[in-house]
């Protein structure tokens, strides 16, 4: 047997709900440019679990359905309460109240499709409402109960700062959450799909997903991006800080990828996005500095950034604070762990691969006494 570090290259499953080919991303064969530049993340989240774009009425009735299945019950909001406010991140806050969440729902261990579905209603319309929540309650401020009517985007942002988003906030918000929605078998989604594939239910695959998700080297990047850009503080001394880093052998979060090797097509939309919203905030200087970042780590070390780099200036000209970013990314990919939890489930087999043992070989059992 022979094996290949962190998988890298293996074709671990069928699926059409997203792919990368030759650097393009398509969400079930649209291109993200067309998606990032046209669509509300409503219309993509019915794409990616219906494989078609909705008409008219399916979209005002997709999104009503949304809207009405946000509240979370009271249990799982004051179980917020209780968690040792100022020690707890919010990514593992949101694992633990999705995995609550399960326990508030009668239909959690059911195993039909349609019951699968409305599980995903659901899990979709609560996880912004906890995310807001926990963001509020740690403020020491009450959380805002969702409004419908709104959109996905504005009813964050609302539910977030208590007021409703402006025109450009919105839209910006819109387009992060479409551009985040789905990629592939990126290591959050295969673990959703490793889970569910014991027949285990849909709370347990996106509880493990979270756990996923919230590490520096995926979802997790883009906090940290943030904190590098304060700690640099100035485009005047990024050269000498990211050399010193590249240096020291230390990566730089943000740049790189396992898949593209020549640039994320996330990333330029979210380059853009961060000039025009830094241009309104009066704060350039996030922008600039990023820019620098970029041709730095590109010619000294020849990569590119990925989705997490240019996302940090963006939410942070959003008025979003740092450690929220990646429970943000959980709020638009959560659509795409579902889609991969519903086309496991539909053809599904255990997910169960080998591991080439390096291990010494017929050891002698010693008796406890004479160890
Ligand atoms: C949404 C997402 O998940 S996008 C990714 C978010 N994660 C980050 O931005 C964290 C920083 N980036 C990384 O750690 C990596 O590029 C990953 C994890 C994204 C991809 O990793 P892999 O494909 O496994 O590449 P790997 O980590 O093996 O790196 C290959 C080489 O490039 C270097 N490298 C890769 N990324 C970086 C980086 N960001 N900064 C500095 N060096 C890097 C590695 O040190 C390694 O160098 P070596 O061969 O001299 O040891
Ligand atoms: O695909 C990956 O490995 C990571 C990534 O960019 C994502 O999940 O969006």
């Amino acid at each position: 047997m022979s094996h290949t570090k962190g998988l890298e290259g293996i074709v671990a499953t069928t699926s059409q709900v997203s792919s990368i080919v030759d650097g393009v991303l398509t969400y079930h064969g649209y291109n993200i440019d067309d998606l990032a530049d046209n669509a509300t993340f409503e219309e993509v989240v019915y794409l990616l679990w219906n494989y078609r774009l909705p008409n008219k009425e399916e979209l005002s009735s997709f999104s009503k359905e949304l809207s009405q299945a946000a509240t979370v019950p009271d249990e799982v909001i004051d179980q917020m309460r209780s968690f040792p406010i100022d020690k707890v991140h919010p990514m593992a806050a949101l694992r633990t109240a999705v995995s609550n969440l399960a326990l508030f729902d009668e239909e959690a261990d059911e195993m039909d499709e349609e019951a699968n579905r409305r599980k995903a209603v659901k899990l979709q319309a609560k996880i912004p409402t906890i995310v807001t929540a926990f963001a509020r309650i740690r403020q020491g401020k009450d959380p805002v109960a969702p409004k419908e009517g709104l959109s996905f985007a504005a009813n964050f942002l609302y539910m977030l700062n208590g007021e409703e988003p402006d025109e450009t906030s919105e839209k910006a918000f819109n387009k992060a959450l479409v551009i985040h929605a789905d990629h592939e078998l990126n290591a959050s989604t295969f673990t959703a799909r490793v889970c569910v594939a014991t027949l285990s239910d849909v709370y347990s695959g996106i509880t493990s997903a979270i756990g996923a998700l919230k590490g520096p080297l995926h979802g997790g990047a883009n906090e940290r991006v943030m904190s590098m850009l304060n700690e640099i503080g100035d485009s005047e001394k990024a050269e000498e800080y990211i050399k010193k880093a590249l240096e020291n052998k230390v990566k730089i979060m943000g740049f790189g990828h396992r898949v593209y090797k020549d640039g994320d097509p996330r990333a330029k939309h979210l380059k853009e996005m961060s000039r025009q919203l830094t241009e309104v905030t009066g704060e350039s200087k996030w922008y600039d500095m990023s820019v620098k970042i970029d041709e730095i780590v590109t010619n000294e070390k020849g990569l590119l950034p990925n989705v997490d780099f240019y996302s940090a200036s963006v939410y942070h000209s959003l008025g979003i604070e740092h450690d929220i970013f990646t429970p943000i990314f959980a709020v638009s990919r959560v659509s795409g762990w579902l889609a991969h939890i519903l086309e496991q489930y539909a053809d599904n087999r255990l997910i169960r691969p080998r591991a080439e043992y390096t291990g010494p070989e017929k050891q002698e059992w010693v008796p406890l006494e004479k160890r």
